[in-house]
């Protein structure tokens, strides 16, 4: 039992790619209705929910009815800007379905390098929560140029959420990926690894020898997620990453149940 995770208030949730979309390239639609309950559920019993999602290029290229991704950087932002209006357009009906509201930003990094745009950002993000909004954050791939030095990737959703939940001091960041947590190998390549459940120091993260991307669709692999999980630690916040495969997880993580790693201070008890 985690008993710190009991007390979270501000609670932000990141959703990969490979959790939004199945191998065959369709849209995982069990896993959007799923993840809209569990946070509309969230969000009813007093959290203040943020959803922090990737799949807008996986949505996109489904809607196209492409298998692999366009090298061209202008192929893969058309294909972001189709995506991202279709996902949001299954976030509005799943998360209707359960009473909850929602708000679509699509950020880029520089709106937090700038004083100004920062705040406007965190007040519009407050406003939501006051509003009991869920507000959906998504990067604007569209725009975002500063990381498109790369032919195949886009900037990586775990930095983001975690920039997004310390700017706004959220209690928690819960990071739903395409595996069970943190372990000792790259479990795809090492069928012996094991979980590593509890991360109580940053200097921990260095035992796990984790690698780029391990799936078709998803971009940052486990290093984004630890550089998400030291900024979380830095601040003095929690992290947990857990499989996504039921997003209804996230209603257990934030029970205390001993699901995923978790990144925190305090000793589990
Ligand atoms: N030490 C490790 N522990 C767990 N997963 C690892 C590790 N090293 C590399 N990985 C890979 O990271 C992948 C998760 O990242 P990614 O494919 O980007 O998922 P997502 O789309 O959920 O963000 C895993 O499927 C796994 O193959
Ligand atoms: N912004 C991109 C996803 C970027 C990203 O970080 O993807 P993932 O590694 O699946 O979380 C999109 O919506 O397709």
């Amino acid at each position: 039992m985690r008993n710190a995770l009991t007390n979270c208030r501000r609670v932000v949730v990141k959703i990969g790619t490979s959790s939004l979309i199945h191998e065959s390239g369709r849209v995982n639609l069990q896993a959007i209705d799923r993840l809209a309950y569990a946070l509309a559920a969230m969000s009813n019993a007093g959290s203040e929910v943020v959803l922090v999602t990737s799949g807008a290029i996986g949505v996109g290229l489904a809607a196209q009815h492409l298998t692999s991704r366009p090298a061209a950087i202008a192929e893969q932002q058309a294909l972001a800007a189709i995506g991202q209006s279709s996902l949001m357009r299954l976030y509005g009906e799943r998360f209707t379905d359960y009473g909850a509201s929602i708000a679509q930003l699509l950020l880029t990094h520089d709106v937090f390098d700038y004083p100004a745009s920062r705040r406007h950002v965190l007040d519009t993000i407050d406003a939501l929560l006051a509003r009991r909004v869920i507000p959906i954050i998504n990067e604007n791939d569209s725009v975002a140029t500063d990381e498109l030095d790369h032919k195949t990737t886009f900037g990586d959703n775990d930095q983001l959420s975690a920039l997004v939940a310390t700017s706004i001091e959220a209690d928690l960041l819960i990071v739903l990926s395409d595996i069970e947590g943190l372990f000792d190998r790259n479990p795809k390549q090492h069928p012996n690894a094991a979980l590593i459940p509890t991360v109580a120091a940053p200097a921990e993260l260095a035992q796990a020898r984790a690698t780029g991307a391990g799936s078709r669709f998803g971009t940052g692999g486990m290093v984004t997620k630890l550089k998400a999980a030291s900024a979380m630690m830095a601040a003095g916040k929690q992290m947990v990453l857990c499989s996504g495969a039921d997003p209804r997880i996230v209603l257990k993580v934030v029970a205390g149940a001993d699901v995923g790693t978790w990144f925190g201070k305090e000793e589990a008890q």
